[in-house]
């Protein structure tokens, strides 16, 4: 990696140190149980190291003897000669055993993190994962757990040789002659004394715009490639591509700003730790001590061997650091995702006493000061069907998320038989309430298997009748392996199938409250009918909550719940709303009206008569 690189990488994403100390907290708590592993990592590479030196001291040693007249000390010779040969030998097998140690290690921390982290997304919140894309979360335990490998594996041995070998170097060099040792450390010093220039404010400003460049360029990528088919087919490719070089544009303006502010540093830096600027004031002073009779020949050739490797570690150092610290950032994604709270268990769960649900003053929002529910009062009894409506965005989807608990209520509570849903424990919970919401996820595993999802063992005679009432049964057997065939594999379903296994699911699993968004996304005869179906052979048995897109839901529900702005501002029985003739009349009204526009304009009834 260049200096310039280093550069980037060392001062830009740095972590602020309270992160920075988070992040070590959690690797050193990482590291505690293998502690002794990690030592021996770190001291067999320092060890190997070391004996690395023997065979530059053996030529350095060599030179000197063959150099001096008479004759030659051939047992002097063959002794130096073998010292250089097992510091050789020393060297290949400490850092072979420091690396199968480091890498075994790196196994058992990686394990560990994969486990923490599985562990983990299984406690934390399942509303908390809407937010977090799936790729990202694919990012932290897939890449960013393998990017701890080097932090673990290569860097520390690699970092603690960087400082031992110079020292050990230097320490030699000093016994030769002090004067060329210190005139040898010139270029370190120099380089040194570059480092606080790249660390000046204006410096680190100029990163955190060429970091803020970098994410809005990587963005406006993901934009257009995501975005592409919408954008294509409403023609609006231009304006998107524009978007995108607007972002190219802007980066190369950065970019360039970046590069003029660093790169006189770092070429400087780069210039003073070449190999030929070191050898040139290793040559330039060793010749005047020479000639001015303070140094014997034979001994410039340590200073030209060994002087060397005095600038190598700094480089060895910049690159080891950057590993450091993306490894740093990976592990505070990582300790990021393992510090989410899970939501609160009961150390005694209490069991519920029938199916009721209640909903006492209510309030949620997913961010400080914007609260999506406002006070929310409301009863659903066990034997009945409310269906839930309103305009978008008025928070049906966030209310009926609250009851299999994807949140808590930042005020009030959700009550089920006489039990706040935090007292309940998640077991009776999942046992109590099933749900089918529009953002279906089906396991790559058989048909079977994804609807026998809540209950692994149950009869296959069970799966196909929740199948059928769910309305999918015929497809299934459609599909090459029947109910074994896999999905994603051996049969691909379409958003509205998806639907219907999710509705088997949630059917089969049996529970007394069940809780369903009546997709308008997916909408199809077949999952309409499923639904409509499964909401009658349920009625009286089960306490239902659906939210109600289509007329027909809505006519045969016990009771309607009219949603504005987070606020209950109806709720009756279907009928007597519609002879009230107030909000929710007035709303329903506006949708016949918009369906009847759209009959009047395009000669056709919108599928399904969708209400909303
Ligand atoms: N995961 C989330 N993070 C932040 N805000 C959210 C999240 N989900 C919903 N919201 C916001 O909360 C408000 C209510 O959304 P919600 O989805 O509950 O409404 P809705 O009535 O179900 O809408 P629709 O009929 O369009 O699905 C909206 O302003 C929405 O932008």
């Amino acid at each position: 990696m260049s200096a310039i690189d280093s550069a980037a990488v060392s001062e830009g994403s740095m972590p602020s140190s309270g992160a920075g100390s988070a992040v070590q907290q959690s690797m050193g708590r990482l590291l505690r149980p293998h502690v002794r592993s990690f030592a021996a990592v770190v001291i067999l590479q320092v060890i190997g190291a070391l004996a690395g030196l023997a065979p530059l001291l053996a030529v350095v040693e060599l030179g000197r003897t063959l150099l001096e007249s008479g004759p030659v000390d051939r047992d002097r010779v063959w002794t130096v000669v073998i010292v250089g040969a097992v510091g050789l030998l020393v060297r290949l097998v400490f850092t072979a055993a420091s690396s199968a140690i480091g890498h075994i290690l790196d196994g058992k921390v990686q394990l560990t993190l994969r486990r923490q982290l599985a562990a983990q997304l299984g406690r934390v919140p399942i509303g908390w994962f809407s937010r977090r894309r799936t790729g990202e979360l694919a990012k932290v335990v897939g890449e960013d757990v393998s990017a701890v490998h080097p932090f673990i594996a290569h860097t520390p041995g690699e970092l603690v040789s960087a400082f031992v070998v110079p020292l050990a170097s230097l320490v030699y060099l000093f016994t030769v002659d002090w004067r060329l040792t210190l005139i040898t450390l010139t270029p370190v010093v120099l380089a040194v004394a570059l480092v606080p220039l790249m660390m000046t404010p204006a410096r680190v400003r100029e990163q955190e715009e060429f970091d803020g460049a970098m994410g809005r360029i990587s963005s406006s990528v993901v934009e257009f490639v995501q975005g592409i088919s919408v954008v294509k087919a409403f023609g609006g490719s231009k304006r998107a591509h524009r978007k995108f070089l607007t972002a190219a544009d802007d980066f190369v303006d950065t970019f360039n700003r970046w590069v003029h502010g660093i790169s006189r540093i770092a070429a400087g830096m780069q210039l003073v730790l070449s190999p030929p600027f070191v050898l040139l004031v290793v040559l330039i002073g060793g010749a005047a001590l020479i000639t001015g009779g303070d140094l014997a020949p034979a001994d410039l050739l340590p200073f030209l061997l060994l002087g060397l490797g005095l600038t190598a570690p700094v480089a060895a150092l910049g690159h080891g650091f950057d590993e450091m610290q993306a490894a740093g950032r990976a592990v505070g994604r990582i300790t990021d995702v393992l510090a989410v709270e899970p939501l609160p268990e009961p150390s005694h769960p209490v069991a519920p006493q029938g199916y009721r649900v209640e909903l006492r003053d209510v309030r949620f929002g997913y961010e400080e000061d914007r609260e999506v529910l406002r006070g929310i009062d409301l009863v659903l009894e066990p034997g009945t069907v409310t269906a839930i409506v309103g305009p978008s965005g008025s928070g049906k989807s966030t209310l009926v998320q609250l009851l299999p608990r994807f949140f808590d209520p930042i005020h009030g509570s959700v009550v089920l038989g006489g039990v706040d849903l935090r007292e309940l424990g998640s077991r009776e919970l999942y046992r109590s309430v099933a749900f089918v919401f529009q953002d279906v996820r089906l396991l790559r595993a058989s048909v079977a298997d994804n609807i026998a999802l809540a209950v692994p063992h149950a009869d296959r005679e069970d799966v196909v009748r929740a199948a059928r009432l769910a309305n999918i049964h015929d497809r299934i057997l459609e599909s090459p392996r029947g109910y074994d065939s896999v999905i994603g594999e051996d049969v691909g379903l379409s958003g509205g199938e998806a639907q219907r296994i999710a509705l088997a699911r949630a059917l089969l699993a049996d529970a007394p409250v069940l809780v369903l968004d009546e997709a308008t996304a997916f909408a199809d005869p077949q999952t309409e009918q499923a639904v409509r179906r499964a909401l009658a052979t349920l009625e009286g048995e089960r306490t239902i909550l659906v939210i109600a897109h289509r007329l027909e839901t809505i006519a045969d529900a016990d009771t309607v719940v009219m949603l504005e702005e987070g606020r209950i501002v109806e709720q009756g029985r279907p009928a007597e709303l519609l002879a009230r003739g107030g909000r929710f009349a007035a709303f329903r009204q506006s949708h016949h009206s918009a369906v009847a526009d759209d009959v009047e304009a395009h000669g056709r009834v919108l599928q399904g008569d969708e209400f909303r």
